[in-house]
C-alpha cells in the first residue's frame, strides 16, 4: 500500500493561497483534508498566472489542480463576474464521459459561488440547447473539441472575449483521436496561439484584467503533448517533468504536422523520439501482471480469470478493455447471458449463469443516453464488470475500481498507463492483467523501455482450482493451457452456445472482422510484434467461439482487408495531397 505521505502533502489548502470559502469547499462537499502532492506543488504556480504543463501519475487529482486556481480568481474579482461577461475558462477533453466528470466536480466546487456558472458543451447533445445556454454566458465551459469549434464557428451569441484560461486535460489523446485541425483553428478563433502569425498572443481578459494562462495536464508525455504544448503555452513552468523530457525545441513546422495527424514514420523516419522512451509514473500499489495465452483459449481464459475473482470476492468492479467496440458488444452479450454450471452431471439440470454479477458496456458506438447511463450506474455500483473501449481509459475516475484487465492490447505503452490508472487510484490497491499470446510477448520489452515491468499471471494455480463434474483436475503436467480440461470443456460449452444462437453468432462474426482490423492497425514499433501475418485465423475465430471454418470467416475477413488497403490507398493519397498543398 502506498504511504499516505507519498501521495498527500503535509500543507493545508489554504496555505496554497486558495480562498478560504474555496478550501471550505474542498473540505465539507469534497471531504479533502488536505492537497495531494501535484496539488501542492501546481496549484500556487497555477495562481502565479504562468503557463504550466503538469504531469502525474494517473489518479492523483490533477482536476481539482487546475479547477481550484482558476475559481479562486473568478470568485474574487470585483466587481462580480455575471453570466452576461461569457466564458473566461476553457477546458478541453477527449470525451464526453470525461466532460460530464470534470463538470460535476466544477459544480460541486461552485456550491457556494453561485455567481460563477459553470456548463458543458460535447458531441451527442442537443446543440440548440447548447447554443441557448451559451447565450445565457456560461463562466467556466468543458467542452470537447469538435462540438466546441462547431460553437465557436456558428454560434455568434457565445461571447469568449473575457477568456483567460484554456486547459487541456488528457492534452495527447485529444490529438490522438485526431482532433489536431480542431485545436489548431480553437487557438486560433480564441487567439491563443502561441508563435503563430494568426494569433494574438496574451490577449488580457478585459475584466480580470489578467493576461491569458494556457494549461497542459497529462500522466503520460509524448510528442503530440509536446507540440502541444510548444503552440500554447509560453515559458511554461513544468511540474512532474524531468528537462530531459520536454521536446519543446521542435520547430513550428514539426508542430503542425503533428498536429494534423501527418507524424508516422514514414515522413519522420528519424524523428527523435526523445519522450517515447520516458519512465512513467504508474501508481506503486499497483500489482501489474501478464497472462500468456494461446490465442484460441483466450475467450475461456477471460471468462475463467472473471469468474475466479469473483468465486473469492462476491462484489468488487473490474473493467476489461477491448480493441473495437464491435467487441465490447459481442462479449457484452455473451458475459450477460452465458450460462454454463460446470458441475452439472447431467444435461436436465438447470444451468446457471456463469458470471452472475452486473455486466456493463461502453464504447463510441452507443447512443449518447445509454453511454451516459452505463457512465452513472457503474460509478455508484458496487459490484460489476464494465467492458469498454479506450473510451474509459482516459481520465475517469470511476470509485473502487479494483481490476483493469487488457484484454485486447493497449498499443502504446501510454495507453497501457492510462488504462491500469482506473484502478489504484490516490494510494488505492488495485490489480491489473494483460493479455498476450505467445507471439506477442515482446512487447513485455517495449513497456520495460518505459519502466513498467510486469509478473506472470498464476493461470495454472487458477484453472486447477476449478471443479468439473465434481472434480479437480490439474493442468500442470500439460504443455500448454490450450490442453487443460477446465478450459476445453468451457470452449465446447461458449461454442455451443454460440452457435445455437443467430444474435449471438452475428455478433461473434463482426467482432472477430473488427479485432483482425484492428489488429493489423497497429503503428511503428508495434507493427513487429503485433503481426497480423502470424495469427492463425482459425484460432482467431474459436477466440470468438465460432465454429464455422476458418475459411468461411477467412473470405469475408479478405474481403474486408482488400477493402480497407483500398481505403487506405484512397487515404494516403490524400495525405500526400494535403503535404503538398501545404
Ligand atoms: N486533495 C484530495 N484529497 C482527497 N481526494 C482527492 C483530492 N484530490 C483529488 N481527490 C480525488 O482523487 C481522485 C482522482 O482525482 P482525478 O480524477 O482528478 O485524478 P487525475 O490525476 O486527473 O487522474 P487521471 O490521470 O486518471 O485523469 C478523485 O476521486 C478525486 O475526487
Amino acid at each position: 500500500m502506498k504511504e499516505e505521505s507519498q501521495i498527500f502533502a503535509s500543507c493545508s489548502f489554504s496555505s496554497l493561497g486558495l480562498h478560504s470559502t474555496l478550501c471550505d469547499q474542498l473540505r465539507e462537499r469534497m471531504n479533502f483534508e488536505a492537497p495531494t502532492s501535484v496539488q501542492a506543488q501546481a496549484i500556487p504556480v497555477i495562481l502565479s498566472g504562468r503557463h504550466v504543463l503538469v504531469n502525474a501519475a494517473t489518479g492523483t487529482g490533477k482536476t481539482v489542480t487546475y479547477l481550484a486556481p482558476i475559481i479562486h480568481h473568478l470568485q474574487s474579482c470585483s466587481p462580480r463576474i455575471e453570466r452576461s461577461h461569457g466564458t473566461f475558462a476553457l477546458v478541453l477533453v477527449p470525451t464526453r464521459e470525461l466532460c460530464m466528470q470534470v463538470y460535476e466536480i466544477l459544480e460541486k466546487l461552485l456550491h457556494r459561488f453561485h455567481w460563477i456558472v459553470p456548463g458543458y458543451v460535447m458531441g451527442g447533445e442537443n446543440r440548440s440547447k447548447e447554443k441557448a445556454r451559451l447565450r445565457k454566458g456560461i463562466s467556466i465551459l468543458i467542452a470537447t473539441p469538435g462540438r466546441l469549434l462547431d460553437h465557436l464557428k456558428n454560434t455568434s451569441s457565445f461571447l469568449h472575449t473575457n477568456l483567460r484560461w484554456i486547459v487541456f486535460d488528457e492534452a495527447d489523446r485529444i490529438l490522438e483521436l485526431g482532433f489536431g485541425k480542431e485545436i489548431e483553428e480553437i487557438l486560433d478563433l480564441l487567439g491563443s496561439r502561441q508563435n503563430g502569425a494568426s494569433g494574438k498572443q496574451n490577449a488580457d481578459s478585459s475584466i480580470t484584467g489578467m493576461p491569458r494562462q494556457n494549461l497542459l495536464l497529462s500522466a503520460t508525455l509524448n510528442d503530440k503533448v509536446n507540440q502541444l504544448a510548444k503552440i500554447s503555452l509560453e515559458n511554461p513552468v513544468m511540474i512532474g517533468l524531468n528537462d530531459n523530457k520536454m521536446l519543446l525545441n521542435a520547430t513550428i513546422e514539426q508542430s503542425e504536422r503533428l498536429l494534423s495527424g501527418i507524424d508516422d514514420e514514414v515522413e519522420h523516419p528519424n524523428k527523435s523520439l526523445g519522450s517515447s522512451v520516458e519512465e512513467y509514473k504508474l501508481p506503486v500499489q499497483l500489482v501489474q501482471r501478464y497472462v500468456k495465452v494461446p490465442c484460441s483459449t483466450r475467450l475461456a481464459v477471460l471468462l475463467s480469470t472473471l469468474k475466479d475473482r469473483f468465486d473469492r470476492e462476491a462484489s468488487q468492479k473490474i473493467v476489461v478493455f477491448f480493441s473495437t467496440c464491435d467487441a465490447v458488444d459481442f462479449h457484452h452479450s455473451l458475459l450477460s447471458e452465458f450460462k454454463w454450471s460446470p458441475c452439472l452431471q447431467t444435461e436436465a439440470e438447470t444451468k446457471q449463469m456463469f458470471l452472475s454479477c452486473k455486466i456493463l458496456r461502453l464504447h463510441g458506438n452507443m447512443k449518447q443516453e445509454d453511454r451516459r447511463a452505463t457512465f452513472q450506474t457503474f460509478k455508484t455500483e458496487k459490484s460489476a464488470i464494465l467492458l469498454s473501449t479506450d473510451i474509459a481509459a482516459r481520465g475517469l475516475d470511476f470509485p473502487k475500481v479494483k481490476c483493469i484487465i487488457q484484454y485486447d492490447s493497449p498499443g502504446e505503452a501510454t495507453e497501457y498507463v492510462h488504462r491500469v490508472g482506473r484502478t489504484a487510484r490516490l494510494g488505492e490497491r488495485g490489480d491489473s492483467l494483460l493479455f498476450l499470446q505467445p507471439i506477442e510477448m515482446d512487447y513485455l520489452q517495449d513497456l520495460e523501455k518505459h519502466g513498467v515491468s510486469l509478473s506472470e499471471y498464476p493461470l495454472f494455480k487458477v484453472l486447477d482450482s476449478f471443479q468439473l463434474y465434481g472434480q479437480k483436475h490439474r493442468g500442470g503436467r500439460f504443455v500448454s493451457a490450450e490442453w487443460h480440461p477446465w478450459l476445453l470443456a468451457l470452449q465446447k460449452e461458449l461454442e455451443s452456445f454460440i452457435f445455437a444462437q443467430t444474435k449471438m453468432k452475428a455478433l461473434a462474426k463482426n467482432a472477430f472482422c473488427s479485432w483482425i482490423r484492428a489488429y493489423t492497425a497497429h503503428r511503428g514499433e508495434l507493427k513487429r510484434i503485433f503481426m497480423v501475418k502470424k495469427l492463425h485465423l482459425g484460432h482467431v475465430a474459436k477466440s470468438f467461439a465460432l465454429k464455422d471454418t476458418p475459411s468461411f470467416v477467412g473470405k469475408s475477413f479478405q474481403s474486408q482487408t482488400k477493402k480497407r488497403k483500398m481505403d487506405q490507398k484512397h487515404k494516403g493519397m490524400s495525405k500526400k495531397r494535403k503535404i503538398i498543398r501545404k
